[in-house]
């Protein structure tokens, strides 16, 4: 027969029960008291369990996100196209980080200068160039550069402390790191550093103001009475800028040594009034052609309505960095994504990779696009091309640089913007066809992603069209 132990009262073993036990010498008015305050915490955290498990089913029952991974190689416009859906679907938030993207503009007028100054320097020691440029060294190479030009750069050299600061404010930790080896379409000219941020949050929270609250136009963000803000030094050497800029000796500098400052990602000496006066804030297109380049991935979500007139989706995009060391990181997002957005910018078909020279960009295009489309773990998903950069392309078709002379197989066609765009996008689509595992549609556009008005519509269809394809999956439309 089981004998049957005393059991100690809980209070004495456990010191949770102790603590929480009635005094002894409870009386029955304050028991009942007691009483009651207890059924009251009950009956809450009863009301909160419910809520929780209403929530959990609603979870379980909402469509599950829109996913949207943007991919292209370095420059291809990639943070530009998100900051578009940003602009176009956020914009109060997109607009509440102007401040931010003046200090970046800022930088990239910086960078700009210290290009042009180091192409000057070129020019006045043409035997200073590495071995490999020597041999085209011609007496036309050396410029005369008269005095006003030399004191100009003197001048101009102050600038240096300023993207010191800059890049000081800018190196959160861990998460902002200035490349050595910087990215911009002048290709095999020594250029100044790049910055480089890994996540979207964290560089801004560098210009935040201790205190300030995010305003609609991000102006609280900035100090306008601090006497070390890069603007002051920036606006008082507005002239210089301008002058260096307009001299026709810098111009034909540039022009010889094949440094298209104009079409180079970050460029604002055309606008320098408007970038450096006192009280600058930079407008959306502006920020749109800011450049900062992206070192990790970072991920975007916002909540889109239903063309249907249905319930809103969420939307999440990532956006990567596209260098090649980056590129590893790509494929473990690749599960589960419902569209690529793939950019190429066809502009760089006469250029190289910064990271490799002797790699052309279109055909480094070419290469990652045959390595997408071919990839077993994207075979279901949508994939859209963006031939981008086309404000470029004209111009540079305008201008008599030839595609034939970088792409052998377009043979004999015109030089003109519609025969070459056609071409590319007939090479794009051959390759998504013959790589595919399964058939699949060919999404292409071609977009000047700086231009907010012809990219807000792509966008829109875009967005629609996902919707749809996500609300027959979920079989909630036929
Ligand atoms: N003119 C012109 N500039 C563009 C276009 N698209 C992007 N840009 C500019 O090109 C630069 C590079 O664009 P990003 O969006 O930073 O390129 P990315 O693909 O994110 O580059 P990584 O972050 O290095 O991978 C920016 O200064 C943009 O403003 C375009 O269609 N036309
Ligand atoms: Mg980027």
């Amino acid at each position: 027969m089981p004998t049957r132990v005393a059991r100690r009262p809980m209070e004495d073993i456990d010191p949770f029960a102790n603590a929480i036990a009635p005094p002894q010498n409870e009386t029955p008015e304050d028991r009942e008291v007691r009483m009651q305050k207890e059924r009251a915490a009950k009956q809450v955290s009863d009301a909160i369990d419910a809520e929780l498990s209403k929530e959990q089913a609603y979870e379980k029952k909402r469509p599950k996100p829109v996913k949207i991974l943007l991919l292209g190689q370095s420059e291809s416009g990639k943070s530009t196209t998100l900051k578009n859906f940003q602009l176009l679907y956020e914009p109060k938030a997109f607009r509440a980080e102007r401040g931010s993207w003046r200090a970046i503009i800022q930088l990239n007028v910086v960078r700009s200068v210290h290009i042009v100054l180091d192409a000057i320097t070129r020019a006045q020691n043409p035997h200073d160039r590495p071995p490999s440029e020597r041999s085209s060294i011609s007496s036309q190479d050396s410029f005369r550069i008269d005095a006003e030009l030399l004191a100009l750069k003197m001048r101009l050299v102050s600038l240096l402390d300023v993207e010191k600061l800059l890049m000081k404010r800018l190196s959160v930790p861990g998460e902002v790191e200035p490349t050595e080896r910087p990215m911009t379409s002048l290709s095999r000219r020594h250029q100044p550093k790049e910055i480089a941020v890994n996540s979207s949050v964290a560089w801004q929270g560098a210009f935040r103001r201790n205190g300030a609250a995010t305003s609609n136009d991000g102006d609280n963000m900035i100090d306008w009475d601090d006497p070390d803000d890069p603007g002051v030094v920036l606006h008082s050497c507005r002239d210089d800028l301008k002058r260096l800029w307009e001299h026709p000796t810098v111009q034909a500098i540039l022009d010889k040594q094949c440094i298209r400052l104009q079409e180079s990602a970050g460029f604002f000496l055309d606008s320098i009034d408007a970038v450096t006066s006192l009280r600058y804030i930079p407008t959306d297109d502006h920020i749109l052609r800011a450049r900062l380049k992206t070192l990790g991935v970072s991920e975007h979500r916002m909540r889109l309505s239903d063309p249907t007139g249905g319930m809103s989706r969420d939307f999440r995009i990532f956006d990567v960095g596209g260098t090649r060391s980056l590129r590893a990181a790509w494929v473990s997002y690749f599960d589960d994504m419902d569209a690529i957005i793939f950019l190429a910018p066809i502009s760089a078909f006469d250029q190289v990779l910064t990271e490799d020279p002797t790699v052309n960009r279109l055909a480094d295009s070419y290469k990652l696009w045959t390595t997408i489309v071919a990839s077993k773990l994207l075979q279901k998903t949508n994939v859209i091309l963006f031939l981008n950069k086309i404000d470029i392309m004209h111009a540079k078709l305008a201008s008599g640089i030839r595609l034939a002379d970088f792409v052998d197989s377009y043979g004999r066609r015109p030089n003109d913007f519609d025969s070459a765009s056609r071409y590319l996008k007939k090479q794009f689509n051959a390759i998504l066809k013959q790589n595919s595992p399964a058939p699949r549609i060919f999404y292409c556009h071609l977009t000047n992603a700086i231009d907010t008005k012809s990219t807000k519509y792509v966008l829109a269809g875009i967005k629609d069209m996902l919707m749809r394809f996500h609300l027959q999956e979920s079989h909630l439309i036929l």
